[in-house]
C-alpha cells in the first residue's frame, strides 16, 4: 500500500485576478479551491491513476473538513488525525504572474504526533511512505526523523517531498525518492545553482549517498532523474500553463504509479515528467487522460547521449 502523509494540508485558495496590486482593492475574475498539501496532492493523483492509497496527517477545523470531504468524494483512503485549531488556508494569487502566500498551521499536540507515529509503526514491509510538504510550527524536524526512523525499521520506502532541513536530513535514512526542484537542490548544497553541470553533480553526491531515485523538477525545461547506474534528462512538453501548484507532487505521483505497476525506469520517469506538465497545463491536478495524452511528448535521453 502506499501512504501519504501531509503534516501540514492546506486548502489551496486560488484568485484569478487580471491584475493584482498590492495597497489596492483588486477584484477577483476568477476563485476556486482545493484540498492541498504535497502527501494531499500526490494521493489525488494517484487515485486518479487508479493506484489505492491512504492519506495520513493532521486535519483541524472547517478547512479541515473540506479537505476530508473531497477526499472522500474522490474515494480516497484517509486516517487522519483530527486536531484543535484550522487547517491552514494557502492563497495562490493569478495575476500577471503566479504569487503564493502559505499560511501557518495549527499547533499539534504531543498527544497527536504520538498517534501519528503509532500509525506509521503499523506500515509493512513493502509498502511506500511519501511525507511531502512543510511542517507545521508546532513540529519540528525532528519528527520527520522520527517517522524516516520508524518506516526504516519497518523496510518501508519512503519518498520526500519537502524542503529545506527536513530534505537535508532525509539524505541519511536513504531515501527511495527525493524530488527537489532546482531551487530546492540549491538550497540542500548551500549553493546558488545556475548550470546544468551543477546539477549534475549535485544529483550524483545524492546517489552516492545512498539516495536510490533523485528527480530534479526544472519547471518548464523537464527534469532529470538519477539513478545509480543512470542518468535520465527529459525534456517537458509545450504547452500553455494554467497552474504549476501541485506539478512537482504530480510528478511523484506518476513515478510511483508507474513503478509499482513495474514500469522501466526510463517509462517511470516518463510518466512522472508527462504527469507534472499535465497538471502545469490543467486548473486542477492532472487527470488520467491528460498524462497519457503528452507520454509521446516527453523527450528522454540517457545522459551520455544528451551531454
Ligand atoms: N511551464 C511548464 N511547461 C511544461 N511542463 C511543466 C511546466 N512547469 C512544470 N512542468 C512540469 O511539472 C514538473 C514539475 O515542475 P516544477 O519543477 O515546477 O515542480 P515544483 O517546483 O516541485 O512544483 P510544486 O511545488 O508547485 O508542486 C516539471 O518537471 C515538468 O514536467
Ligand atoms: O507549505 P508547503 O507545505 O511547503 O507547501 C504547500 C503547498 O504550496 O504545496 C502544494 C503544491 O506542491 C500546495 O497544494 C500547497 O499549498
Amino acid at each position: 500500500m502506499i501512504y501519504t502523509c501531509t503534516l501540514n494540508p492546506s486548502v489551496d485558495y486560488i484568485v484569478e485576478a487580471q491584475q493584482i496590486e498590492l495597497g489596492k482593492l483588486n477584484r477577483a475574475t476568477k476563485t476556486s479551491y482545493f484540498p492541498g498539501g504535497k502527501g494531499i496532492n500526490v494521493s489525488r493523483v494517484l487515485k486518479r491513476l487508479h493506484i489505492h492509497n491512504i492519506a495520513l496527517g493532521f486535519i483541524g477545523g472547517f478547512t479541515g473538513q473540506f479537505i476530508a470531504d473531497e477526499l472522500k468524494r474522490e474515494h480516497i483512503l484517509t486516517d487522519f488525525i483530527t486536531v484543535p485549531g484550522q487547517t491552514r488556508l494557502n492563497i495562490k494569487l493569478k495575476g500577471e504572474r503566479e504569487t503564493e502566500i502559505n499560511g501557518e498551521g495549527p499547533v499539534i499536540s504531543d498527544k497527536h504526533k504520538e498517534a501519528l507515529i503509532a500509525k506509521i509503526k503499523q506500515l509493512k514491509k513493502g509498502d511506500i511512505l511519501v511525507l511531502g510538504g512543510s511542517l507545521p510550527p508546532s513540529v519540528d524536524d525532528a519528527f520527520y526523523i522520527r517517522m524516516m526512523e520508524e518506516a526504516k525499521k519497518q523496510r518501508v520506502a519512503v519518498v520526500v517531498d519537502t524542503s529545506g532541513n527536513a530534505l537535508k536530513q532525509a539524505i541519511a535514512y536513504e531515501p527511495f525518492l527525493l524530488k527537489p526542484n532546482q531551487v530546492e537542490l540549491g538550497e540542500l548544497f548551500e549553493i546558488d545553482i545556475h548550470s546544468r553541470h551543477q546539477i549534475i553533480e549535485c544529483g550524483k553526491k545524492l546517489i552516492d549517498n545512498g539516495v536510490q531515485h533523485v528527480i530534479v523538477s526544472l519547471a518548464g525545461d523537464g527534469a532529470i532523474l538519477f539513478h545509480k547506474d543512470v542518468i535520465l534528462v527529459a525534456q517537458a512538453p509545450k504547452g500553455t500553463v494554467r497552474n504549476s501548484v501541485g506539478a512537482g507532487d504530480s510528478m511523484v505521483a506518476g513515478f510511483l504509479a508507474a513503478y509499482v505497476n513495474e514500469a522501466t525506469l526510463e517509462e517511470a520517469f516518463r510518466y512522472s515528467v508527462a504527469a507534472g506538465s499535465a497538471t502545469a497545463f490543467s486548473e486542477d491536478l492532472c487527470t488520467e487522460d491528460g498524462v497519457h495524452r503528452l507520454l509521446s511528448e516527453v523527450t528522454i535521453t540517457r545522459m551520455e547521449d544528451a551531454v
